[in-house]
This record gives C-alpha cells, structure tokens and sequence, in this order.
C-alpha cells in the first residue's frame, strides 16, 4: 500500500501556534523540536529534572524551563524527549496526574507505547512525531531552510484532529519541508529499532571497525586505513544520499563497481540476512526491549563496558589525531545543545 506523504502545503502551522507545548528533555532531539517549534512562533516551555545538566543549555537559548509536572500542567501538548528507559517513570510520576481532556501526549519514538509501558487515559490524544534523524541535524537542517523527513503517528484520537496537529507539529520542526510520512506506534517502532541495530549503527560501527582492523592487522598504514574505511565512507553515503546507490555507482570507476558488485554480497552474506533476520524478530516479539529495559535497570554495566571498548578501539586515535588536521571535519555537533 502506498504510504501517504505530507508536505508544508498540507499542514497548518495556526494548529500548534495555537497550543501550548512542553518538551520534556533537552537533549538531542528535545533541543531540536524547542528552539525549531520557537522560531516558528510555538509557545513552548522546557520540563525537566531537578539538578538537569541540560537546564543551563535551554535557559541559555532563552527557553523558559521548569519541573516536568510544572510543564505537563501548563502545556496541552506534552512531547516526551527523555531517555527512552526512563519515559515510563517521568510519565508516572510527573505527567500522568496532570493529564487533562483534550490534552495531547506526543512522544518522538514508539518504543513505549509500542511495549506497553506507558499506558495513557482514553481521554487524551496519543501521537508521535519522528525525525528521521539524529536530533542535532533536524536543528541544523531547519536552521539552514531545510527539513529532516518524519514520520506522524496516531495511536490514539480522543480529539479528532491528532493527525492535523501531529501534522501541524512536524511542520514546525521543519519535517514537512522534506516530507512528513504517516505511519503507525509499531512500524516506526520497529523500523527504528531495526535500522539502528542493523544498518545505520550497529552495522556500519562494526563494518568501519572490522575493515579497519582487517588493513592495519594486515601492516598497512592505520592513516590510511582510517581515509579509506571511515572519512571515505561519508563520501560515498552522500552520493546515495543524493541519487540513490546507482549514483554512487555511476560516480565509482568501474573497477571499484565491479568489486562493489561481485564481494559486497560476500561480505554481506546470506548468513548476514539471517543474522538480520533475527535481529528483527528479537525486535518484534519484545526481547531486545525487555534486555534493554533490565538492562537500565541493573545500571547498564553491560552498555558500559562496550561504550569504553568502542572508544578504546584504535580508529579513534587515529581518527582523532586526523580529524584534528581538518578544521572543516570535527564541526561540534550543533552550535545550540
Ligand atoms: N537522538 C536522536 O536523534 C533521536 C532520538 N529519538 C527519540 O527521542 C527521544 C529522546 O532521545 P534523545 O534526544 O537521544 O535523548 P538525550 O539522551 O539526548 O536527552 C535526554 C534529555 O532528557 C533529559 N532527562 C533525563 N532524565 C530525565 C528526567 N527524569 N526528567 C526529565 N528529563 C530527563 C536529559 O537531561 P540531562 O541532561 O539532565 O540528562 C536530556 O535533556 C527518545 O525517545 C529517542 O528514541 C528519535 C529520533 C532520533
Ligand atoms: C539512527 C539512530 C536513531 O534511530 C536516529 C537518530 O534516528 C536514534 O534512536 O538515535
Ligand atoms: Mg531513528
Ligand atoms: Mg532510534
């Protein structure tokens, strides 16, 4: 079935210019949707936890910011930008009692809806507005009149109109300059988690670091290990980006086509779709969302430990030593969080 597919001309930005929303979270994403829902007239305030390292950040960009259950009293729309293992909590405890009719609780992800640990009251909406991209370059991509695509979904409609206003929303962060997609709680939730795991994260993080390992392990310079498995990389993602991978290969010579079309299924096996193939089940019968919730839990000691090997992994050293050496290249993430 074809996806429906909105752009600024669909949506009414009077919609949310007429609500009061809070952002609870101002990290990578929340620090996106406020200073974008601001600049596009949005009455917006900041709710955060009590001694938030992020509290200085918001008042910084001349945000109002105060307690979650100051904001989600205040604000009609309440878009939940916190850690995902911590959402259930802060709902609990600081939203939930504040929830009035009419009110509309948005979330950014549909991991919590979609495994049940956040379960609302009939009477408010229940929407989610995803970027699909990393918080910091939906700002930038805004800031630059440009526009991170997103998706919308509706999950509940107490009001009859979630879908304008989630619709509404994502223009105002900038998704319907690129194109707003609607979808449901459960396929973002599981696309997201999927491509994360398989592609855009956990695959290529693992592909850059074993090609990395299989040059320098094989005596070749780590400097050129690292132009040729990691800098290079976003130069070739950029021409797909662009004009799809039969772009990529038009721009490639012919002998690197030729090796990207006979070794790149060696390298991404069969036995690597099965193993994705997997990865995808774990996702949709709840497995990784229960480890990852007890994992949180136990005080992630596992995510720990493997967030200090990757960064001991010496592509970073290398990387760092070179990346220093190109002013243009270790731009900070954003100028704004
Ligand atoms: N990162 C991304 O680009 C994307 C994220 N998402 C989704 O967006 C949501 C937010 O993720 P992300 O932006 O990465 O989160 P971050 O970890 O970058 O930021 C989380 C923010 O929540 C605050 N926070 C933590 N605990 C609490 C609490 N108890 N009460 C109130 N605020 C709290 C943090 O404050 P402090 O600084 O004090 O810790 C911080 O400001 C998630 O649902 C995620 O899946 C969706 C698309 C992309
Ligand atoms: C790809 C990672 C992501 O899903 C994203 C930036 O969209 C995330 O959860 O951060
Ligand atoms: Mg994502
Ligand atoms: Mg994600």
């Amino acid at each position: 079935m074809a996806v429906e597919i909105f752009y600024d001309d669909d949506a009414d930005l009077s919609i949310i210019q007429g609500r009061k929303v809070a952002v609870i979270g101002y990290g990578s994403q929340g620090h996106a949707h406020s200073l974008s829902l601001r600049d596009s007239g949005v009455d917006v305030r900041i709710g955060l936890q009590e001694g938030s390292k992020s509290r200085a950040k918001a008042e910084e960009q001349g945000l109002r910011v105060l307690s979650v259950a100051e904001a989600a009293a205040e604000a009609d729309v309440i878009m939940i930008l916190a850690p995902d293992t911590k959402q259930r909590f802060i709902y609990e405890e600081h939203i939930a009692p504040h929830l009035k009719d009419g009110d509309a609780l948005f979330f950014g992800h549909g991991f919590n809806i979609r495994y049940d640990l956040i379960k609302p009251p009939a009477n408010v909406d229940v929407a989610m507005v995803a970027p699909k991209g990393p918080g910091h370059l939906v700002r930038r991509q805004f800031v630059d009149g440009k526009g991170v695509p997103c998706l919308i979904a509706v999950e509940q409609d107490a009001s009859g109109n979630a879908q304008a206003l989630a619709l509404s929303y994502a223009a105002a962060i900038g998704g319907a300059r690129a194109g707003v997609i609607k979808t449901t709680f459960t396929e973002e939730t599981e696309t997201d988690l999927f491509g994360e795991q398989a592609v855009l994260c956990g695959g290529a993080s693992a592909l850059v670091q074993t090609g990395f390992e299989v040059l320098t392990e094989a005596g070749y310079a780590p400097e050129i290990a690292y132009f040729e498995v990691l800098h290079e990389l976003k130069l070739i993602v950029d021409l797909m980006y662009e004009g799809g991978i039969a772009r990529q290969r038009y721009s490639i010579s012919d002998t690197a086509e030729y090796g990207d079309l006979t070794r790149g299924p060696r390298v991404i096996s069969p036995a690597v779709k099965e193993e994705m193939k997997k990865i995808l089940g774990e996702i949709q019968d709840g497995t990784f969302a229960r480890e990852w919730v007890a994992e949180d839990e136990a005080g992630r000691p596992n995510f720990t430990k493997l967030e200090e090997q990757g960064n001991q992994h010496p592509i970073e050293k290398t990387g760092k030593k070179l990346r220093d050496l190109m002013s243009w290249v270790d731009r900070p993430i954003t100028e704004t969080a």
